[in-house]
This record gives C-alpha cells, sequence and structure tokens, in this order.
C-alpha cells in the first residue's frame, strides 16, 4: 500500500464526517496540517475545543489556501457556494476532494468552478451514523468501509492514487466509480432505505396520534433499527434527495413494484412466495457477513451495519465523469 502525507489538509464542514477525517487523518500522519473551516462560529469553536485541526477559520478560501488536499464536508446543498468562495484560492497542483453522498450533481455544481491545475476527485465514504455535528466523529469511522471515488477527466493518475491512498491510510478500501453509476446504486442501498426508515417511524407516530394509543413504546428490534437510521440529520437527507432526484425516483418506482408483489403475496395468502422472497434475502444477508467488510469494521456499540459489498461488474475502472453535464 502507497504511503501518502498531505502538507495541509483543509475541511471544509466539521460534523460526523469531516471530524471522524480530522481523527483519522491526524492519527496516522495523512497531513502535516489540518485546517477547518466552518459557517457558523459555534461549530468553529466546537471544533477547536475538541482539537481536531491546526487552523481554525470562518473564511472557507483562506483554509485552502497552500492546501494540497481539500475535501468539502458539509451537506451537498453548500456545495456550490462553498466552490464559488474557494474556487480563487485553490493551489494549482492540489486535489479537490469531497463526501457527498450523491455524486453527480457534485460534478455539476462544483465542476464548472474547479481552476486549471486542480484535481476534482469528488468522493464517497459509505460509512456513518445518525449522528451529526462536530463531537459525533471518530477515528475509526472509515476503517473496513468503502470509499468510492469518482475522478474527473483529465485528473493525472498518480493524483487519484495519492487520494486513494490517503483514504486507505484512514483503513478504508477504495474503488474507482462512474458519478452517474454510483448514484444510481446508492439509490437503493442508502438513499431508499432513508426514506422508507423516515416514512415508517412518521407512519407508526400518526398511528399513535389516530388510533390515541402507544405504538411506539412497544416497538421491538426491527422498528428501533428503523428509529436510528430515521434519526439521520434531516438537512443532510434533504440535500441528498433533492439532488439524487431521478436516481431515487427511478429506484423507488422498481421498490413500489415489488413491495406490491408482497402486497398480493399477503392478501391471497401465498406462503410459498413470501417464503421464496425471503429466503433469497436472508441469504444475500449472510452474503454480505461472509464478505468480512462488516466483521473488518470495528463495532462501537451502535447497531451499525456494513453496506452490502459492491459486485465487480458495477464499477466502472477508467476515469468517469461523462454523464453528469
Ligand atoms: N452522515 C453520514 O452517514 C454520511 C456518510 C457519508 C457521507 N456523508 C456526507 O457527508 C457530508 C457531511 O455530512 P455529515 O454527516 O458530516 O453532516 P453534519 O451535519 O454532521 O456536518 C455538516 C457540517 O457542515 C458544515 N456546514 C453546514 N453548512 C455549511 C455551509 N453552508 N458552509 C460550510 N460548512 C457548512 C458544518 O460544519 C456542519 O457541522 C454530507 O454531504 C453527507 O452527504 C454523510
Ligand atoms: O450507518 C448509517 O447510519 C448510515 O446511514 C450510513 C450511510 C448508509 O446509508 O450506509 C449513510 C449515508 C451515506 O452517504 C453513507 C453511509
Amino acid at each position: 500500500m502507497m504511503s501518502v502525507k498531505f502538507r495541509k489538509l483543509a475541511l471544509i464542514g466539521i460534523g460526523l464526517i469531516g471530524s471522524s477525517i480530522a481523527l483519522a487523518a491526524r492519527r496516522q500522519g495523512l497531513a502535516e496540517m489540518i485546517a477547518i473551516s466552518t459557517r457558523k462560529s459555534e461549530t468553529l469553536e466546537e471544533a477547536r475545543a475538541l482539537n481536531l485541526g491546526d487552523i481554525y477559520t470562518l473564511d472557507a478560501a483562506e483554509a485552502v489556501r497552500g492546501a494540497d488536499l481539500v475535501i468539502l464536508c458539509a451537506p451537498v446543498g453548500a456545495y456550490e457556494a462553498i466552490a464559488k468562495a474557494i474556487a480563487p484560492a485553490l493551489e494549482p497542483g492540489a486535489i479537490l476532494s469531497d463526501v457527498g453522498s450523491v455524486k453527480a450533481h457534485v460534478v455539476k455544481v462544483v465542476g464548472p468552478h474547479v481552476p486549471a491545475g486542480v484535481s476534482f476527485i469528488p468522493g464517497h465514504p459509505i460509512a456513518g451514523t445518525e449522528h451529526s455535528g462536530p463531537s459525533a466523529g471518530f477515528a475509526e469511522l472509515f476503517a473496513g468501509r468503502w470509499c468510492i471515488l469518482t475522478p474527473q477527466p483529465d485528473v493525472p493518475q498518480a493524483q487519484t492514487e495519492k487520494l486513494a491512498a490517503f483514504w486507505e491510510g484512514m483503513g478504508s478500501d477504495v474503488e474507482i466509480m462512474e458519478a452517474g453509476h454510483h448514484d444510481m446504486v446508492l439509490a437503493i442501498t442508502s438513499h431508499i432505505p432513508h426514506l422508507i426508515a423516515y416514512n415508517i417511524v412518521g407512519t407508526a407516530d400518526d398511528l399513535e396520534t389516530v388510533t390515541k394509543s402507544e405504538v411506539i413504546k412497544f416497538s421491538a428490534g426491527g422498528f428501533r433499527d428503523f428509529t436510528r437510521i430515521a434519526a439521520s440529520d434531516p438537512v443532510m437527507w434533504r440535500d441528498v434527495f433533492l439532488t439524487n432526484r431521478e436516481a431515487v425516483l427511478e429506484m423507488l418506482g422498481r421498490f413500489l413494484e415489488d413491495l406490491s408483489v408482497l402486497q398480493r403475496a399477503v392478501d391471497s395468502g401465498d406462503g410459498p412466495a413470501l417464503e421464496s422472497i425471503f429466503t433469497r434475502t436472508r441469504a444475500i444477508r449472510r452474503s454480505i457477513i461472509s464478505a468480512g467488510q462488516e466483521t473488518a469494521a470495528p463495532d462501537f456499540g451502535r447497531p451499525h451495519e456494513a453496506p452490502p459489498a459492491p459486485a465487480a461488474p458495477l464499477f466502472v475502472r477508467e476515469h468517469g465523469g461523462g454523464d453528469d453535464a
């Protein structure tokens, strides 16, 4: 594994993901200096109190000046404004990346602001929790988890390798993917599961009002797992659904078709159909466990599920980016 050390890492946004990068990069010696910038002074002060970096500023352009690695760690809806603000201060030779949960939108809104000589390599660590803010981070978050990189055309291979080495240094397995493909895959494996969780918890709460009885109090394991996901950051997830609309709607259509198959099987009392579907999904869960990512990641006492290990044919190994005009 290639080892890497950046001179100055600039993190724009310092919530769960930004603070986890700061802690992991420092622990693994991946950056000599860490500059942190946030929009609100309270968040910046929280980051300072947690000793997450070396430089703290409300001015994102100041944070990126002289940085050889810049990672946007804010909600995706804030990216365009941040990109405009930092563009004049980005150094030639620097890598500009991000951690956003959607990728084609990021390419579309940030791409046009990236100056010549700066390598734009959007990224997405497939790791997280339902917690947010600077105190939510922990250095082990990325260990044994995928990080997807979507290098843009004209980015030198060596720059992508450097960024991959950075994520590998934090314990991740790196895959290169085309942005539009990323958005389709993540729509079904991450975005729709969150939509379902938000919905089911909301429905149960509504039922409580309608039936004037306690519903959520009696929730058992399965529902509790949904409540964890449904506690995820509302602003971050609002932005995901606003910016991955098409892929989410396409996958939601397929999901609803399959749900109506289940509905018909329940309605008609079709036991063999139900058993056959449940047997297939049980095998998928078991294959995820045996693929190893779940056991490789440390258990922090949170009911932390690993994402399904993406199957090899899903990946485009060449540089992507042509889909996202
Ligand atoms: N939470 C997860 O599970 C997870 C996992 C992978 C990727 N992501 C992505 O990581 C990014 C950050 O998510 P998070 O979970 O760390 O969120 P978070 O709410 O914990 O932190 C976001 C941080 O962004 C900053 N911020 C907000 N608006 C800003 C603005 N306009 N300008 C500058 N900074 C601003 C603040 O410092 C805030 O603390 C999002 O784009 C999200 O899609 C999240
Ligand atoms: O474990 C969780 O709490 C998560 O929701 C993490 C999760 C996911 O869906 O797997 C959420 C959003 C991301 O962009 C990446 C990871």
